[in-house]
């Protein structure tokens, strides 16, 4: 195809946008695929029109933006997007199709999902199937061909906004009214929402690795947890528990853990009171513990330290963080909407890591306990590998701690 053909295919208008309704009518005629309008409608009266790409029907969430430019699948069924709609930057999603290797959760859980370009023809030797038709049957909503660009600049500027994706229809109105109707996420426990019922081992390690012997017992505390938390897990050396949310103390130490992750999950961290007391029991227990994202905020309660909502928060997986021990920066993987107050915390917590987008805290450590965590996803899914050595650390911490 020549430049200019190129060009021409990406060109950001759309029959679709201009009008949704005569696409629905043409198209069966034609043999291609139905086109169903959809419409985005903010709290802040803002609307998007455009096309459906998954099921049918309404749905309300937080809006957030997403700058990972791969990883649409993992961010899909990531449990700590649950209740948000996430608005991906990078304009070409749906290449590569799905598969059931890249889930991060059995389900779907994002609200609804907001791209630029309506997902054609996938390529890739693992899709199994089409995003839309990975979205339809696990009920997602989505909607594609609105101006990404915008709507990322609504957020960035007025922050995360509540937001409602209808299909079949073009009511604007109706759109807008149910985004106003939501009332965000601040104050909402969700880990309660998305945690296992029951009591499972896991004992896959990441593709391609084998399995080493495992070294340690750790407990893994689901409020939410992505797949491959549990794969770097088993990658260095630790067999591994998953319990719910809710499991007392008690029954946490009656799996003798060498150490307890606290998972990443969806949701306000402030009202996990559950969360936040065994957190702090089992520091005074001196039992290793690592936080991952909610887990970080959650260790950071703990601590006796605060939450804020952030305005837009950080959703991506180019997002620089300095180690403050080291100077050394490093590109990480982030999906997170409240921040632990770095001035809320007590002397016996240290400083390990900030981000360079906003300064805000990244990760901490306690100087007197072995429990450390860290606001990004070092389990990179999607995401670069840089703070991978995170796990091997919690490795180190539990052997150097003995139970
Ligand atoms: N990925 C996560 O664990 C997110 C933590 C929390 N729900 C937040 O938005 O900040």
């Amino acid at each position: 195809m020549s430049p200019r053909g190129d060009l021409l295919q990406f060109r950001p208008t759309s029959v679709a946008r201009r009008n949704p309704v005569a696409i629905v009518r043409t198209c069966p005629a034609r043999g291609h695929p139905v086109l169903r309008p959809a419409v985005l409608g903010l709290a802040t009266g803002d609307v998007f029109r455009g096309v459906a790409i998954g099921a049918s029907g309404s749905s309300v969430g937080e809006v957030v933006f997403n700058t990972a430019m791969t990883g649409y699948q993992e961010i899909c069924s990531d449990p700590s997007y649950r209740q948000q709609m996430v608005t991906l930057t990078y304009p070409h999603v749906g290449n590569v199709g799905a598969n059931p290797e890249d889930q991060e959760s059995a389900i779907a859980q994002v609200a609804g999902l907001i791209i630029r370009e309506r997902p054609r023809t996938p390529s890739n030797w693992r899709s199994a199937e089409t995003l839309p038709a990975y979205l339809e049957r696990l009920g997602v909503v989505g909607i594609a061909e609105i101006d990404t660009r915008r709507l990322t600049r609504i957020l960035r500027d007025q922050g995360a906004q509540s937001g409602c994706i209808v299909t079949d229809t073009d009511d604007a109105d109706l759109a807008v009214e149910r985004a106003r109707a939501f009332s965000g996420l601040a104050g909402l426990d969700l880990a309660q929402e998305v945690t296992t019922d029951e009591v499972f081992q896991w004992a896959e390690p990441s593709w391609g690795q084998a399995t080493p012997e495992p070294k340690h017992h750790v407990v893994v505390m689901d409020y939410g947890v992505k797949r491959n938390i549990l794969r770097r897990l088993v990658d260095v050396g630790c067999r591994v528990t998953v319990v719910p949310a809710k499991t007392s103390l008690e029954d946490v130490l009656a799996h003798q853990p060498d150490g307890v992750m606290l998972s990443n999950g969806p949701g306000d961290p402030e009202p996990c009171d559950y969360a936040v007391a065994i957190a702090r029991q089992l520091m005074e227990q001196r039992v290793p513990v690592m936080g991952i994202c909610l887990g970080h905020q959650i260790l950071g309660l703990a601590c006796g330290g605060r939450t804020t909502k952030m305005k837009f928060g950080h959703h991506g997986a180019n997002h620089p963080v300095r180690d403050e021990r080291s100077g050394q920066v490093m590109i990480t993987s982030q999906n997170h909407g409240f921040a632990v107050d770095e001035a809320s915390l007590p002397e016996t917590v240290r400083v390990t890591h900030r981000s360079l987008f906003d300064g805000t805290l990244q990760g901490i450590e306690r100087t007197d306990v072995p429990a450390f965590s860290f606001q990004g996803h070092p389990e990179a899914s999607p995401g670069p590998h840089d703070l991978a050595p995170l796990f091997e650390h919690f490795s180190a911490l539990m052997a150097a701690n003995p139970r």
